[in-house]
């Protein structure tokens, strides 16, 4: 299916979908970033799991996650940790990383999970069919904060996700030129015209910024925009996102 569909959020059709990041170390932050959200017009909230200072205990995490969807209410809820080595705040051992993420699946209190690819073939496949068994989509990411993989590898890594059973293919690079920018989208636009599921990418940083933007020309099916908060570089505030994303738009 080219479409995941979560809380009525159609991810893979229409306009990209906008996600709001959030990056809180602690229950109150976590509270009053979701609370910045309402009022809001996005689609879906990322909850950054690894910068939450807590994390190590499931039943704090559970806790948070109840407070997150009390604010939230029916927008879909994104649940990822973020390896050190992929960009994020922490690091996670395997064990606990599957026990967490089959938690928050099988209890419902998340929408969606994100799984690294590079968490190893065993962690990845056991996860998404943990989270398959009780019907939660699966977003396979891999990043590379420092620079741009050539155009093979990039299509390489989207179509690895899709053979380990990722719902949603996603990969986050970092441009150092205009070029590397172009291999990032022609990438996206090779591998969303010939994959059977929706995916995510963009070249960070203000030079990728465009990729936030045009998805809906190359192929990106969700672009992660701030309501005050970035969770990597080149992120831009959700009312100009959305206005550009209007734009492009074309039915
Ligand atoms: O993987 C991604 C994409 C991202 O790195 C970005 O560049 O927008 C932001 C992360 O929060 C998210 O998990």
């Amino acid at each position: 299916m080219r479409e995941v569909c979560v809380r009525g959020c159609s991810i893979g059709t229409g306009m990209p979908k906008i996600c709001v990041p959030i990056v809180a170390r602690t229950m109150r932050e976590i509270f009053s970033q979701a609370r910045a959200t309402n009022n809001k017009t996005f689609d879906i909230v990322e909850w950054r799991v690894d910068w939450f200072e807590e994390f190590t205990n499931p039943d704090t995490v559970r806790r948070a996650a109840r407070v997150l969807r009390g604010i939230l209410g029916e927008t879909p809820i994104l649940f990822t940790f973020r390896t050190k080595k992929e960009g994020g705040e922490a690091d996670i051992d395997p064990a606990y990383y599957m026990e967490l993420n089959h938690i928050v699946a099988s209890e419902h209190l998340v929408d969606l999970i994100d799984v690294e690819l590079f968490a190893g073939d065993d962690v990845v496949r056991q996860i998404i069919a943990d989270a398959h068994a009780v019907d939660v989509p699966v977003v396979v990411s891999s990043h590379d904060f420092e620079k741009t993989p050539p155009h093979d590898e990039l299509v390489a890594r989207l179509r690895r996700a899709e053979e380990l059973g990722g719902d949603i293919l996603k990969t986050a690079v970092m441009p150092h030129n205009s070029r590397d920018v172009l291999d990032l989208l022609c990438a996206t636009e090779e591998v969303s015209r010939t994959s059977e599921r929706p995916v995510v990418t963009m070249s960070m940083g203000e030079l990728g910024m465009i990729s936030r933007l045009s998805g809906e020309v190359f192929g990106s099916a969700m672009t992660f925009g701030t309501v005050g908060y970035a969770s990597a570089p080149g992120q831009i505030g959700i009312e100009p996102l959305r206005e550009v994303l209007e734009l492009l738009h074309h039915k």
